[in-house]
């Protein structure tokens, strides 16, 4: 018999459409995600057992479109304890689609640790055919459980592809093939058992961010109010009526701000309020005195940032600070 392998994984459950089950084989949609357990997902994978020793952990059973700053800190926080264990090799976290980017950049921005955690889902509920759940779980651990990873930050396994948290979203409401890192490119491919690297991000994450959440038990509240031809501000007053510390603007375009928004986001960072000006469009720059004065307004830019994963980064910063100065200067580090 072949030896046991060395590296030893903790997969932590959160729910998904991985742990999903649907009334017949060809229910693809209308199914209930977050009902299998840790153990069963493993079970269903006996091939996990050639690539590491793995342990399962049920930490929540949640579809992802609930899933809470609260359930974020529950989830870093483990991931800290585990990675601080000398037999703890790597992390997977299977995890539902719709979110799965925020958690992945959340965790980016506050692991405190070289080992691998990647991060992994399934468009298919495990009893459909052709169900990508037990494949992308396969990889997940084989990148958890391999030196290729160490040092790269939080990565996605889906589809016989790498991903870096920064970057990657969901693309497609239902197809397998729905996660990309569309124009700066995913970090490379799973084939043949391996895990390939090809590329890696210019930007900070884990041991290199400023971000502590040890003592954390709440994040501050930070809104995204949409961009659209015939908008009014009604949204962005509500958010701000309802405290928000910080306003993601996904504008139209680069960024743009519509004349009949202008007011209440002046107003609302003389109020103290920080904003971000991000895009609905979901590639390319928002630039800094571009499409508004930020100098002048006193007003963020998100960069390359799409909206969700700014929101987690203007959360982040504003637990350290409340200098415009200091957010814009993270917004471009990490
Ligand atoms: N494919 C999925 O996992 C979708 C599901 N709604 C979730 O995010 O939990």
């Amino acid at each position: 018999a072949d030896a046991a392998p060395s590296a030893h994984v903790t997969i932590l459950a959160t729910g998904g459409t991985i742990a999903g089950s649907g009334a017949t084989s060809t229910t693809t949609v209308g199914y209930t995600a977050a009902t299998v357990g840790v153990e069963r997902l493993i079970q269903a994978v006996p091939e996990l057992a050639k690539v590491a020793q793995v342990k399962g952990e049920q930490v929540f059973q949640i579809a992802s479109e609930n899933m809470s700053n609260a359930h974020w800190l529950t989830l870093a926080k483990r991931v800290n304890v585990l990675l601080a264990q000398p037999d703890v090799d790597g992390i997977v976290i299977t995890h539902g689609t719709d979110t799965l980017e925020e958690t992945a950049y959340f965790l980016d921005l506050v692991v405190k640790s070289k080992k691998p955690v990647v991060l992994v889902g399934a468009m298919r509920p495990g009893t459909a055919l052709s169900a990508d759940g037990p494949i992308n779980l396969y990889n997940a651990v084989l990148l958890a459980a391999s030196q290729e990873a160490v040092g790269k930050g939080v990565l996605v396994a889906m589809n016989d592809q790498i991903h870096g948290a920064r970057d990657v979203t969901k693309t497609n409401t239902s197809t397998p093939d729905s996660f990309k890192t569309p124009e700066l490119g995913m970090l490379g491919y799973f084939q043949g058992n391996k895990p390939y690297f090809y590329h890696v991000s210019t930007r900070k994450h884990t041991l290199d961010t400023e971000f502590d959440i040890s003592k954390l038990d709440a994040l501050p509240q930070v809104d995204i109010v949409y961009g659209y031809a015939n908008v009014s501000p009604v949204a962005l007053n509500a958010v701000v009526a309802a405290g928000a510390k910080g306003i993601i603007h996904a504008g139209v375009g680069d960024g743009s701000l519509a004349s009949k928004v202008l007011p209440s986001l002046t107003a609302a960072r003389k109020q103290g309020v920080l904003i971000v000006r991000s895009a609905r469009v979901g590639q390319g720059i928002v630039a800094r005195n571009g499409e508004a004065n930020d100098d002048e307004l006193d007003f963020v830019v998100s960069d390359t940032l799409n909206p969700q994963k700014a929101r987690i980064l203007l959360m982040l910063a504003l637990t350290k600070t409340s200098d415009s100065k200091e957010i814009q200067r993270m917004f471009y580090t990490y």
